[in-house]
């Protein structure tokens, strides 16, 4: 079973929910990634999804898009994000997720990509822009290095498609709680419980919800049909503000066995 799985399940197994904060690499400085990751480990996240800055990012709402920016105009690299996370990997505890699209790996090389991200604490990946029918472009060599291919699948998925992505995603499910883009929403469609529960009959994989999810309400209701959640834009935004009691409420919602 994958570390990310593990990391997940044992979480769930003692009553919390998951919860995994997203970070956008070279935000405020590469320097800022140490700090930042050292501090959400010992606010007790799940695993950290840490985004790669990418001049075309189709699937980021705006919040994730500006902090891209800013990233970019930084100097930041998928090169440099990889080498300043191995200098400090002795001290990562949680699993870490790289958020990249497909054009960064690439140009890396997808052999040593994987091999380099494996040393870097890297143990699963979302690549938004790859559709599953290509996956067969990085699966081999992920594979080879214990990182986890994960799998988003969106509200119209058709019912094939579901059954597809479920059974191939491997760490969690990323299940995308709204129609579009990242970024905070206020409301959610109705139903979605009766999406999570279809997208689970398929797999025994975690379920995690994400897109949109940014007070500590939004954390405990959809902690109610999956196994945790992913916060993204609201994440971004505080550490912006450095209003890191913002990001303790988040998580602490999250845990719903062992912080009364
Ligand atoms: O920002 P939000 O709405 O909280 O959503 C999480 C999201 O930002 C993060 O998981 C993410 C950032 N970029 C992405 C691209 C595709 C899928 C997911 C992502």
């Amino acid at each position: 079973m994958s570390q990310l799985k593990e990391a997940i399940l044992s979480t769930t197994a003692k009553g919390d929910k998951a919860f995994i904060p997203y970070i956008m690499a070279g935000d405020g400085g590469l320097e800022k990634l140490q700090p930042t990751i050292l501090k959400l480990q010992e606010l007790g996240v799940t695993a950290i999804e840490v985004g790669i800055p990418f001049t075309d990012p189709v699937a980021d709402g705006p919040t994730i898009e500006r902090a891209g920016e800013r990233a970019l105009a930084n100097g930041t690299t998928l090169r440099k994000v990889i080498e300043t996370l191995t200098s400090f990997s002795e001290h990562i505890k949680v699993p870490l997720v790289a958020m990249t699209y497909l054009n960064p790996i690439l140009a890396y090389g997808i052999e040593k990509f994987s091999e380099d991200a494996k040393l870097a604490g890297i143990k699963g990946i979302i690549i938004p822009d790859m559709p599953l029918e290509e996956r067969d472009i990085v699966y081999t060599a992920l594979k080879a290095n214990d990182i986890a291919l994960v799998q988003l699948v969106s509200l119209t998925s058709t019912p094939e498609r579901i059954e597809r992505l479920t059974k191939a995603s491997e760490g969690f499910i990323y299940a995308v709680t709204v129609n579009g883009i990242t970024g905070a929403r206020s409301s959610f469609a109705s139903k979605l419980e009766e999406h999570f529960k279809k997208i689970q009959e398929y797999s025994d994989t975690p379920v995690l919800a994400g897109f949109g999810i940014s007070t500590p309400e939004h954390v405990k209701s959809f902690s109610d049909f999956s196994s945790g959640v992913i916060v993204g834009s609201k994440i971004v935004d505080s550490l912006v503000a450095n209003d890191w009691a913002t990001i303790e409420e988040l998580v602490k919602a999250s845990k719903v066995a062992t912080v009364k």
